[in-house]
């Protein structure tokens, strides 16, 4: 029989060299995938309205029988939002790349995660949309093709929700269950409350609040809601919120009155958690408040909920209401400190394998 000598190859390692007639096998390596939320491939009607039918299908996200939610989507929301949704996106569209920020800084934190896990000669790195492109399918195959018999998955969510977690791991698996050579997984859980995370954000804070010339009589943690309903099903997304922002103010030595919770992004006619991010701005603007700053702790990169809705729309409506300073802290994005934390998660996760 004819013979091809394969000395990296994890076949040859095991039974000898492989024989020619033999199905390719690659050298076995650990893959770590990022998942982010996902975003349009453009901000046309076309691209937006792909991408919304997609992530407005979902049943972790929308939660209401398909027989009174899809009417609405397909004969209202995929026929209104996708113009109303592709002008914000388009205030925010990063041109030079051609593709919104979220992509942008996903791609980016899996390039400097790579380059920090280089010491990991076997590790490869990549990452993936649970919405739209690439999606989890098409690089689970690539890295799987290229040998990842073991991956670390990472939805990259500091809290946990079904709307956002959950359905990622969903996917990641509903991936899985196509392939024959399935590879053995590990998924990193939610990281609301690790000291790696509450040491970024604060260290994040004290610099951004350093460059500016006036000091926030109040600072609001605002996070991505979910319809109230979910969280007294039992979502824990609301109490890890809570913790975070609790696990800052006691990293940052502040009050309860100077850094205070907020959800913003509501989506719909139902009652979301509260207080709402937008009422709170106006209300405080209303109430005499001269000095705010809002950062997201929910977001590891900014995108269209935090560039068009806060550093956006939310401070017009705090200088409409009497405001006069307010500022918005960026995401940690793929700056050092945000990277610390994706390593430190992820570097505990390899644990074993790498
Ligand atoms: C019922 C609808 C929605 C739920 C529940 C929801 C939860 C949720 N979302 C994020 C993070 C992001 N959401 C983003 C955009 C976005 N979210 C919804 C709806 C729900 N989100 C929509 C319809 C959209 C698209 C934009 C629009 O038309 O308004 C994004 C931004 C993506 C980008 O490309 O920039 C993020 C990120 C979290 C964390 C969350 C629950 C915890
Ligand atoms: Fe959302
Ligand atoms: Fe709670």
């Amino acid at each position: 029989m004819n013979v091809t000598t394969h000395p990296d190859m994890l076949h040859a390692r095991a039974i000898g060299p492989l024989p020619a007639d033999h199905p390719p096998v690659a050298r076995p390596r650990v893959g770590v995938l990022l998942v982010n939320l996902g975003t349009p491939d453009g901000t046309d009607k076309t691209s937006m309205r792909r991408y919304l039918a997609e992530f407005l299908s979902d049943r972790r996200v929308i939660e209401w029988p398909r027989a009174l939610w899809y009417p609405i989507l397909y004969g209202i929301v995929l026929n209104t939002r996708p113009k109303k949704s592709g002008a914000l996106y388009d205030k925010i569209w990063n041109r030079e790349k051609n593709e919104s920020p979220l992509r942008t800084f996903t791609r980016s934190q899996a390039e400097k995660l790579a380059d920090a896990l280089s010491d990991q000669s076997h590790v490869m790195v990549d990452w993936a949309m649970r919405y739209g492109n690439p999606s989890i399918a098409s690089v689970l195959d690539r890295m799987t093709k290229a040998g990842c018999d073991r991956i670390v998955m990472f939805p990259l969510y500091p809290q946990y929700s079904a709307t956002t977690t959950a359905t990622v791991n969903d996917k990641f698996f509903e991936a899985l269950v196509a392939m024959r050579w399935m590879p053995a997984v590990r998924t990193v859980p939610a990281y609301h409350d690790e000291p790696v995370y509450i040491d970024a954000l604060a260290r994040s804070i004290e610099k951004h609040l350093a460059t500016l010339d006036f000091e926030p009589e109040v600072v609001i943690a605002s996070y991505h809601g979910i319809p109230q309903s979910y969280f007294k099903r039992g979502d824990p997304y609301h109490c890890h919120c809570q913790k975070t922002t609790r696990l800052l103010r006691e990293r940052l030595g502040w009050d309860k009155g100077k850094l205070i919770t907020c959800f913003q992004s509501r989506f719909g006619p139902e009652e979301w958690l509260q207080p709402y991010t937008d009422k709170t701005v106006e209300k405080l603007a209303a109430d005499g408040v001269k000095s705010i700053a809002v950062f997201n702790p929910g977001f590891v990169s900014d995108c269209l909920e935090t560039l068009e809705e806060i550093a956006g729309e939310a401070e017009e409506i705090f200088h409409e209401h009497g405001g006069k300073n307010f500022t918005h802290i960026p995401c940690l994005n793929d700056g050092e400190d945000g990277m610390a934390v994706i390593e430190a998660m992820v570097r505990r996760e390899l644990g074993g394998w790498a």
